[in-house]
């Protein structure tokens, strides 16, 4: 793949596009004043795309690349490809796995501190002088909770474990039952959201798990449960979820994805029980860059015709 093309759709890493510039011919889509405008002239040319958790590679761009071998995306998670696509035509895709697991899992853990100790409220209140009129209020413990975890996958379990290192007791729901966990598994969301008192989403969106989290599961969380996201927005019915917050039939969230990120609904930038983050949970220095090390690993594997390192497809 040396002389042919890789198109990045997104600036996603400056690390990643000094490396990818050094070894192919690189696109940058943003760079065109519109996709058309850069098909007219480059359609021919990309062999590989490399997407991320914005802009990954749909059925229509998929469609305009006559030569597209392999989709890289610099994201563990593949909503934004059109996998059943590529499976037709032959495309081979890869993600980023297992680097960035280590950061997603702290993420969680830090929401649940953040939103139960209220830790962005302490830090404001300290920065607009509040402390010297009085303490701040009691708060709520995080040690000990009951943690139920939507999808025991790699994030899902390393946020048991960290969970577990806190006294907490996890329970999870996934499609199936895993060996080797001492967890309490439910095979319906609705009983592990009643029997937990923080409910985590860490599981893969698909067409199934689209607004897993919706008003029964909320109800079910009740007035004193936390809920935390760091999937993705779709996971949850956003204005089921802005609704329980405001009429409080849910005790608070911690969210680091949204339906339509960057947009989140205002109404949450006045409650105290809410933190949001704009989803970072794999972006640290450390993790940015073994994830693009991986995007390129598995270029220069495809090119040299080796076995790709993280193959989907
Ligand atoms: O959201 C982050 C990822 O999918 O890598």
């Amino acid at each position: 793949m040396e002389t042919t093309g890789v198109l990045m759709t997104n600036p996603m890493s400056s690390y990643l596009e000094g490396e990818l510039e050094k070894r192919f011919k690189l696109f940058k889509l943003w760079h065109y004043p519109s996709m058309a405008d850069f098909l007219r002239e480059n359609a021919n040319s990309v062999k590989a795309v490399v997407g991320d958790t914005k802009i990954g590679a749909d059925a229509q761009l998929i469609d305009s690349l006559p030569r597209l071998e392999m989709v890289a995306s610099y994201s563990v998670g593949l909503d934004k490809i059109d996998l059943r696509k590529c499976e037709q035509k032959g495309i081979r895709v890869t993600n980023t796995p297992d680097v960035l697991t280590d950061d997603v899992a702290d993420l969680a853990i830090g929401l649940m501190l953040a939103v139960l100790r209220r830790l962005c409220v302490c830090d404001g209140f300290v920065r607009s002088g509040s402390w010297k009129k009085g303490d701040f209020r009691l708060t709520t413990k995080f040690s000990g909770k009951s943690v139920g975890i939507v999808g025991l996958g790699r994030i899902g379990s390393a946020i048991a474990k960290r969970a577990q290192a806190f006294g907490c007791k996890i329970s999870y729901f996934s499609r199936s039952e895993k060996p080797c966990t001492d967890y309490k598994y439910y095979s319906n969301i609705m009983d592990l959201a009643s029997n937990c008192e923080v409910l985590v989403v860490a599981c893969a969106l698909t067409k199934e798990t689209h607004h897993i989290i919706n008003r029964e599961v909320i109800n079910a969380l009740g007035p004193k449960g936390i809920l935390i996201n760091i999937g993705r927005g779709r996971h949850i019915d956003e204005p089921e979820l802005v609704s329980a917050l405001m009429e409080g039939r849910l005790g608070g969230a911690g969210l680091d994805v949204f339906e339509k990120e960057p947009d989140v609904p205002e109404e949450l930038f006045g409650l105290e029980n809410v933190v949001l983050l704009p989803h970072v949970g794999s972006d640290s220095l450390e993790t940015g860059q073994a994830m693009a090390d991986l995007v390129i690993q598995n270029l220069e594997a495809y090119s040299l015709k080796k076995p790709l390192l993280t193959p989907v497809i």
